[in-house]
Protein backbone atom coordinates (compact mmCIF):
# COMPACT_ATOMS: atom_id res chain seq x y z
CA UNK A 1 0.00 0.00 0.00
CA UNK A 2 1.30 3.24 -0.75
CA UNK A 3 0.30 6.77 0.16
CA UNK A 4 1.59 10.20 -1.10
CA UNK A 5 0.25 13.63 0.62
CA UNK A 6 1.15 17.34 -0.85
CA UNK A 7 1.05 20.34 1.60
CA UNK A 8 1.54 24.07 0.90
CA UNK A 9 3.22 26.03 3.46
CA UNK A 10 4.47 30.01 3.77
CA UNK A 11 6.54 31.19 6.38
CA UNK A 12 7.07 34.79 6.99
CA UNK A 13 10.96 36.02 6.45
CA UNK A 14 12.86 38.42 8.56
CA UNK A 15 11.74 42.35 7.43
CA UNK A 16 15.48 42.75 5.14
CA UNK A 17 15.51 39.79 3.15
CA UNK A 18 15.99 41.11 -0.69
CA UNK A 19 16.48 38.54 -3.42
CA UNK A 20 17.43 40.25 -6.81
CA UNK A 21 16.01 43.82 -6.34
CA UNK A 22 12.72 42.54 -4.70
CA UNK A 23 12.19 42.08 -0.96
CA UNK A 24 11.18 38.35 -0.31
CA UNK A 25 7.93 38.88 2.67
CA UNK A 26 7.76 34.96 2.78
CA UNK A 27 8.72 31.79 1.63
CA UNK A 28 6.23 29.62 -0.24
CA UNK A 29 6.64 26.34 -0.70
CA UNK A 30 5.42 22.26 -0.77
CA UNK A 31 6.57 19.19 0.58
CA UNK A 32 5.45 15.68 -0.70
CA UNK A 33 5.25 12.85 2.10
CA UNK A 34 5.22 9.13 0.25
CA UNK A 35 4.48 6.10 2.81
CA UNK A 36 4.90 2.50 1.68
CA UNK A 37 4.45 -0.22 4.26
CA UNK A 38 6.33 0.81 7.38
CA UNK A 39 8.66 3.55 5.68
CA UNK A 40 8.18 6.93 4.83
CA UNK A 41 9.99 9.85 2.94
CA UNK A 42 9.59 13.35 2.81
CA UNK A 43 10.80 16.47 0.45
CA UNK A 44 10.71 20.11 -0.08
CA UNK A 45 10.17 21.66 -3.40
CA UNK A 46 10.28 25.59 -2.91
CA UNK A 47 10.97 27.33 -6.18
CA UNK A 48 12.80 30.25 -5.43
CA UNK A 49 11.59 33.47 -7.16
CA UNK A 50 13.82 35.14 -9.38
CA UNK A 51 16.37 31.80 -9.29
CA UNK A 52 14.30 29.38 -10.61
CA UNK A 53 12.83 29.04 -13.72
CA UNK A 54 9.26 27.21 -12.54
CA UNK A 55 6.76 29.40 -10.86
CA UNK A 56 5.29 27.67 -7.60
CA UNK A 57 2.37 27.00 -9.77
CA UNK A 58 3.88 24.82 -12.10
CA UNK A 59 5.49 22.99 -9.15
CA UNK A 60 2.66 22.18 -7.78
CA UNK A 61 0.69 21.16 -10.77
CA UNK A 62 3.77 18.78 -12.01
CA UNK A 63 3.79 17.54 -7.74
CA UNK A 64 0.61 16.90 -7.95
CA UNK A 65 0.46 14.75 -10.96
CA UNK A 66 3.41 12.58 -10.28
CA UNK A 67 2.14 11.90 -6.60
CA UNK A 68 -1.22 10.61 -7.63
CA UNK A 69 0.52 8.86 -10.22
CA UNK A 70 3.06 6.82 -7.61
CA UNK A 71 0.51 6.76 -5.06
CA UNK A 72 -1.38 4.52 -7.86
CA UNK A 73 1.33 2.25 -8.20
CA UNK A 74 3.22 3.65 -11.25
CA UNK A 75 6.67 4.24 -11.19
CA UNK A 76 6.51 7.73 -12.87
CA UNK A 77 9.02 9.83 -14.00
CA UNK A 78 11.02 13.02 -12.55
CA UNK A 79 8.76 15.76 -13.70
CA UNK A 80 11.65 17.73 -15.27
CA UNK A 81 11.36 20.64 -13.19
CA UNK A 82 14.38 21.07 -10.60
CA UNK A 83 12.94 22.08 -7.67
CA UNK A 84 10.06 19.00 -8.36
CA UNK A 85 12.93 16.60 -9.47
CA UNK A 86 14.94 17.79 -5.95
CA UNK A 87 11.78 17.28 -3.39
CA UNK A 88 10.93 13.85 -5.03
CA UNK A 89 14.05 12.50 -5.23
CA UNK A 90 14.50 13.62 -1.34
CA UNK A 91 11.46 11.82 -0.31
CA UNK A 92 12.30 8.57 -2.65
CA UNK A 93 15.69 8.88 -0.71
CA UNK A 94 14.28 8.88 2.55
CA UNK A 95 12.05 5.85 1.91
CA UNK A 96 14.32 3.58 0.04
CA UNK A 97 17.04 4.20 2.85
CA UNK A 98 19.77 6.00 0.40
CA UNK A 99 20.06 9.51 2.20
CA UNK A 100 22.55 8.83 5.01
CA UNK A 101 21.26 10.10 8.21
CA UNK A 102 24.68 11.81 9.05
CA UNK A 103 24.85 15.39 8.43
CA UNK A 104 27.17 18.41 8.05
CA UNK A 105 25.45 21.18 9.98
CA UNK A 106 28.72 23.77 9.82
CA UNK A 107 27.12 26.43 7.81
CA UNK A 108 29.69 28.92 6.51
CA UNK A 109 28.14 32.30 8.42
CA UNK A 110 26.41 34.49 5.78
CA UNK A 111 26.87 38.29 6.62
CA UNK A 112 24.58 40.83 4.53
CA UNK A 113 25.61 43.68 6.07
CA UNK A 114 27.14 44.73 9.90
CA UNK A 115 30.95 43.36 9.63
CA UNK A 116 30.51 44.22 13.51
CA UNK A 117 28.00 40.98 13.84
CA UNK A 118 30.28 38.35 11.97
CA UNK A 119 33.32 39.48 14.38
CA UNK A 120 31.37 37.65 17.19
CA UNK A 121 30.03 34.84 15.53
CA UNK A 122 33.65 34.27 14.00
CA UNK A 123 35.29 34.95 17.40
CA UNK A 124 33.01 31.83 19.30
CA UNK A 125 33.33 29.39 15.64
CA UNK A 126 35.03 26.30 16.12
CA UNK A 127 37.77 24.83 13.94
CA UNK A 128 37.82 26.27 10.26
CA UNK A 129 37.26 29.72 10.34
CA UNK A 130 35.01 30.27 6.66
CA UNK A 131 32.16 32.90 6.30
CA UNK A 132 30.19 34.38 3.22
CA UNK A 133 29.98 37.75 2.56
CA UNK A 134 27.28 39.48 0.05
CA UNK A 135 29.41 42.36 -1.90
CA UNK A 136 27.81 44.19 -4.45
CA UNK A 137 25.30 45.73 -2.70
CA UNK A 138 26.86 49.03 -2.15
CA UNK A 139 29.89 50.97 -3.27
CA UNK A 140 32.34 48.64 -4.54
CA UNK A 141 35.24 50.28 -2.72
CA UNK A 142 33.21 49.84 0.72
CA UNK A 143 33.05 45.80 -0.11
CA UNK A 144 36.80 46.13 -0.37
CA UNK A 145 37.46 47.67 2.70
CA UNK A 146 35.25 45.56 4.53
CA UNK A 147 37.14 42.51 3.01
CA UNK A 148 40.20 43.78 3.69
CA UNK A 149 39.42 44.87 7.53
CA UNK A 150 38.16 41.19 8.10
CA UNK A 151 40.98 39.52 6.53
CA UNK A 152 43.49 41.78 8.54
CA UNK A 153 41.75 41.53 11.81
CA UNK A 154 41.22 37.40 11.86
CA UNK A 155 44.45 35.73 10.26
CA UNK A 156 43.25 32.29 9.97
CA UNK A 157 39.70 33.69 8.16
CA UNK A 158 38.98 32.28 4.93
CA UNK A 159 36.35 34.38 2.87
CA UNK A 160 33.61 33.50 0.55
CA UNK A 161 32.08 36.60 -1.29
CA UNK A 162 29.24 37.00 -3.55
CA UNK A 163 28.55 39.58 -5.97
CA UNK A 164 25.52 37.78 -8.00
CA UNK A 165 27.20 39.28 -11.23
CA UNK A 166 27.02 43.04 -10.36
CA UNK A 167 29.92 44.77 -11.38
CA UNK A 168 31.17 45.98 -13.87
CA UNK A 169 35.14 44.96 -14.65
CA UNK A 170 35.87 48.63 -13.25
CA UNK A 171 33.62 48.06 -10.34
CA UNK A 172 35.13 44.57 -9.78
CA UNK A 173 38.85 46.62 -9.83
CA UNK A 174 37.54 48.80 -7.43
CA UNK A 175 36.72 46.75 -5.48
CA UNK A 176 40.23 44.52 -5.82
CA UNK A 177 42.42 47.48 -4.75
CA UNK A 178 41.02 47.69 -1.65
CA UNK A 179 42.05 44.57 -1.02
CA UNK A 180 46.10 44.08 -0.05
CA UNK A 181 47.23 41.48 -2.33
CA UNK A 182 48.69 39.92 0.26
CA UNK A 183 45.43 38.33 1.65
CA UNK A 184 43.39 37.42 -1.82
CA UNK A 185 44.90 33.75 -1.75
CA UNK A 186 42.60 33.39 1.73
CA UNK A 187 39.71 34.56 -0.56
CA UNK A 188 38.36 30.75 -0.95
CA UNK A 189 36.31 32.76 -3.96
CA UNK A 190 34.35 35.08 -4.51
CA UNK A 191 30.88 34.30 -6.58
CA UNK A 192 30.57 35.75 -9.77
CA UNK A 193 31.90 39.12 -9.81
CA UNK A 194 30.94 40.48 -13.43
CA UNK A 195 27.73 40.47 -15.48
CA UNK A 196 29.84 38.03 -18.08
CA UNK A 197 31.31 34.88 -17.38
CA UNK A 198 34.39 36.25 -19.85
CA UNK A 199 35.05 39.12 -17.42
CA UNK A 200 34.51 37.14 -14.50
CA UNK A 201 38.00 35.44 -15.95
CA UNK A 202 39.44 38.31 -16.30
CA UNK A 203 38.73 39.62 -13.38
CA UNK A 204 40.29 36.44 -11.65
CA UNK A 205 43.28 36.61 -13.67
CA UNK A 206 43.91 40.21 -13.59
CA UNK A 207 43.29 40.64 -9.85
CA UNK A 208 44.91 36.77 -8.60
CA UNK A 209 41.33 36.33 -6.76
CA UNK A 210 39.65 32.90 -6.98
CA UNK A 211 36.39 32.56 -8.30
CA UNK A 212 33.50 30.20 -8.04
CA UNK A 213 30.49 29.65 -10.82
CA UNK A 214 27.04 30.01 -9.16
CA UNK A 215 24.86 31.45 -11.73
CA UNK A 216 26.43 30.23 -14.74
CA UNK A 217 25.70 26.32 -13.98
CA UNK A 218 22.38 26.86 -14.53
CA UNK A 219 23.30 28.49 -18.26
CA UNK A 220 22.84 25.94 -21.47
CA UNK A 221 26.41 26.65 -22.38
CA UNK A 222 28.28 25.95 -19.12
CA UNK A 223 30.91 23.02 -18.80
CA UNK A 224 32.37 21.56 -15.41
CA UNK A 225 36.14 22.95 -16.85
CA UNK A 226 39.34 24.21 -14.91
CA UNK A 227 40.13 27.47 -16.10
CA UNK A 228 42.37 29.34 -15.04
CA UNK A 229 41.26 31.44 -11.37
CA UNK A 230 38.15 29.25 -10.83
CA UNK A 231 38.23 27.28 -8.13
CA UNK A 232 34.76 26.24 -7.00
CA UNK A 233 30.98 26.34 -8.24
CA UNK A 234 28.42 26.40 -5.92
CA UNK A 235 25.29 23.69 -6.83
CA UNK A 236 21.85 24.88 -5.28
CA UNK A 237 19.92 21.72 -6.07
CA UNK A 238 16.36 23.13 -5.62
CA UNK A 239 18.09 24.58 -8.94
CA UNK A 240 19.75 22.06 -10.11
CA UNK A 241 17.24 18.98 -10.11
CA UNK A 242 17.39 15.43 -8.59
CA UNK A 243 19.90 14.09 -5.80
CA UNK A 244 21.62 11.80 -9.46
CA UNK A 245 22.04 14.89 -11.04
CA UNK A 246 23.20 16.70 -7.77
CA UNK A 247 25.96 13.74 -7.69
CA UNK A 248 26.74 14.09 -11.38
CA UNK A 249 27.31 17.42 -10.94
CA UNK A 250 29.71 17.53 -7.52
CA UNK A 251 31.30 14.58 -9.86
CA UNK A 252 32.01 16.49 -12.98
CA UNK A 253 33.46 19.74 -10.61
CA UNK A 254 35.55 17.24 -8.74
CA UNK A 255 37.24 15.73 -11.82
CA UNK A 256 38.34 18.85 -13.01
CA UNK A 257 40.19 19.66 -9.35
CA UNK A 258 37.28 22.40 -8.73
CA UNK A 259 35.88 22.07 -4.67
CA UNK A 260 31.82 21.81 -5.15
CA UNK A 261 30.32 23.95 -2.31
CA UNK A 262 26.23 22.29 -2.08
CA UNK A 263 24.42 26.05 -0.96
CA UNK A 264 21.12 26.72 0.11
CA UNK A 265 18.22 28.26 -1.81
CA UNK A 266 16.46 29.32 1.24
CA UNK A 267 15.08 26.11 1.76
CA UNK A 268 12.83 25.60 5.18
CA UNK A 269 14.60 23.97 7.81
CA UNK A 270 13.41 20.31 6.29
CA UNK A 271 14.86 20.81 3.11
CA UNK A 272 18.41 22.17 5.07
CA UNK A 273 18.02 19.61 7.22
CA UNK A 274 18.69 17.54 3.79
CA UNK A 275 21.09 19.57 2.33
CA UNK A 276 23.03 19.24 5.29
CA UNK A 277 23.19 15.38 4.46
CA UNK A 278 24.03 15.67 1.40
CA UNK A 279 26.74 17.47 1.76
CA UNK A 280 27.93 15.35 4.55
CA UNK A 281 27.56 12.43 1.96
CA UNK A 282 28.61 13.96 -1.41
CA UNK A 283 31.22 17.09 -0.03
CA UNK A 284 32.56 15.69 3.15
CA UNK A 285 35.21 17.94 2.76
CA UNK A 286 34.17 21.56 2.19
CA UNK A 287 31.74 23.48 4.30
CA UNK A 288 28.78 23.93 2.80
CA UNK A 289 26.63 26.87 1.97
CA UNK A 290 23.36 26.48 4.47
CA UNK A 291 23.50 29.24 6.78
CA UNK A 292 19.61 30.82 5.33
CA UNK A 293 17.80 29.45 8.28
CA UNK A 294 17.95 32.32 10.32
CA UNK A 295 16.30 34.24 7.20
CA UNK A 296 13.21 33.09 8.52
CA UNK A 297 10.76 33.42 11.51
CA UNK A 298 10.27 30.23 12.15
CA UNK A 299 11.71 26.24 12.03
CA UNK A 300 9.14 23.66 10.06
CA UNK A 301 8.56 19.82 10.94
CA UNK A 302 12.61 19.06 11.38
CA UNK A 303 14.94 21.07 13.45
CA UNK A 304 18.74 22.65 12.64
CA UNK A 305 20.42 21.57 15.46
CA UNK A 306 20.85 24.29 18.06
CA UNK A 307 18.65 26.64 15.77
CA UNK A 308 16.36 28.68 18.70
CA UNK A 309 14.11 29.63 15.77
CA UNK A 310 9.86 28.70 16.74
CA UNK A 311 9.06 25.44 15.31
CA UNK A 312 6.02 24.71 13.71
CA UNK A 313 4.69 21.45 13.32
CA UNK A 314 2.16 19.68 10.71
CA UNK A 315 -0.74 21.85 12.53
CA UNK A 316 1.11 25.02 9.81
CA UNK A 317 0.85 22.69 6.77
CA UNK A 318 -2.35 22.79 4.20
CA UNK A 319 -2.95 19.12 2.48
CA UNK A 320 -3.62 19.59 -1.11
CA UNK A 321 -4.77 15.74 -1.93
O1 LIG B 1 25.78 29.96 -0.40
C1 LIG B 1 25.57 30.28 0.80
O2 LIG B 1 26.48 30.28 1.66
C2 LIG B 1 24.21 30.69 1.26
C3 LIG B 1 23.17 30.82 0.21
C4 LIG B 1 23.28 32.10 -0.59
O3 LIG B 1 24.20 32.86 -0.42
C5 LIG B 1 22.27 32.40 -1.56
C6 LIG B 1 21.13 31.65 -1.63
C7 LIG B 1 20.09 32.01 -2.49
C8 LIG B 1 20.15 33.15 -3.23
C9 LIG B 1 21.24 34.10 -3.13
O4 LIG B 1 20.87 35.29 -2.53
C10 LIG B 1 22.50 33.55 -2.49
C11 LIG B 1 23.45 33.25 -3.63
O5 LIG B 1 23.38 33.94 -4.64
O6 LIG B 1 24.27 32.34 -3.58
MG1 LIG C 1 25.75 32.91 -5.28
Amino acid sequence: MRSAQVYRWQIPMDAGVVLRDRRLKTRDGLFVHLQMADREGWGEIAPLPGFSRESRDDAEAALRAWSLAWRDGGEPLLPGLPSVDFGISCALAELEGTLPQEADYRAAPLCTGDPDELFAVLAAMPGEKVAKIKVGLYEAVRDGMVANLLLEAIPDLRLRLDANRAWTPLKAQQFAKYVNPAYRERIAFLEEPCKTRADSLAFARETGIAIAWDESLREDDFRFVAEPGVRAVVIKPTLTGSIAKVREQVNAAQAQGLTAVISSSIESSLGLTQLARIAAWLTPDTVPGLDTLNLMQAQLLRTWPGNTLPHLGPEALEPLL
